[in-house]
């Protein structure tokens, strides 16, 4: 156990915590322009939209249960998951791609990380996912889906050449509709295990033995 860095790491934490305390007055404004048109990313470019800490712990579990070494995540944000993941692969010796449109928000994450003391384990990639994962062709061992819903589905199937048969794939927010299509699309393919945690508002994606 590292345990000095994984201390840094849970300052950090708390500290982002607390500010996103602040994310619903700032999603207000997010969702009030959604009335008039779709929403877009840049309406939530100042919110963290995080998961929760239980669901955080649950991640770092994973990657340490399963002595997990690459991970791929979608939807940076500020940083609070992939400081989770990163306390995860801290142990394991293992490394994180994440990926965030907004380039504000990237930037954040970068301090955040660096300021945890984990950068070196980070490959922040800025743009679209679709993008900056297109050609991908290193193993991903944990997938974790959580940007915009309506990806989920092309960029597994733009992923799913890069996974083994142990990869796991953990789908945030799986309870809102376009997540649902996604989950009933791949169920389809019988290629597929599916685990529901937290009442449905995830689910755990394994490869059929
Ligand atoms: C729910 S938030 C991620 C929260 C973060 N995983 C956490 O728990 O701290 C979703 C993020 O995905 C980003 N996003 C949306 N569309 C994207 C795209 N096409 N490529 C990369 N990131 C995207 C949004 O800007 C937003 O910051």
């Amino acid at each position: 156990m590292k345990i000095i860095e994984q201390q840094n790491i849970e300052n950090i934490l708390e500290q982002l915590f607390k500010d996103a305390k602040n994310d619903y007055f700032k999603m207000i404004t997010g969702i009030t322009k959604g009335i008039i048109r779709p929403f877009k990313p840049a309406d939530f470019k100042n919110a963290y939209l995080s998961i929760s800490k239980l669901q955080g712990e649950e991640l770092k579990e994973i990657i340490i249960n399963n002595d997990i070494k690459n991970v791929v995540e979608f939807g940076t944000s500020f940083g609070i998951s992939t400081l989770f993941l990163a306390q995860g692969v801290l142990e394991t010796n293992g490394n994180i791609i994440t990926t965030e449109l907004i380039e504000s928000k990237a930037k954040r994450a970068i301090e955040n990380f660096k300021n945890a003391g984990v950068y070196d384990l980070i490959d922040v990639r800025i743009g679209d996912a679709l993008e900056t994962l297109r050609n991908f062709n290193g193993n991903i061992d944990l997938l974790f889906l959580d940007g915009w819903k309506d990806l989920y589905l092309p960029l597994f199937q733009m992923l799913a050449y890069n996974f083994n048969s142990n990869t796991i794939i953990y789908v945030d927010n799986a309870d809102m509709s376009e997540p649902k299509d996604f989950l009933k699309t791949i169920a389809k393919t019988g290629k597929y295990d599916f685990e529901s945690k937290h009442d449905g508002k995830a689910v755990l994606i394994t490869l059929k033995k």
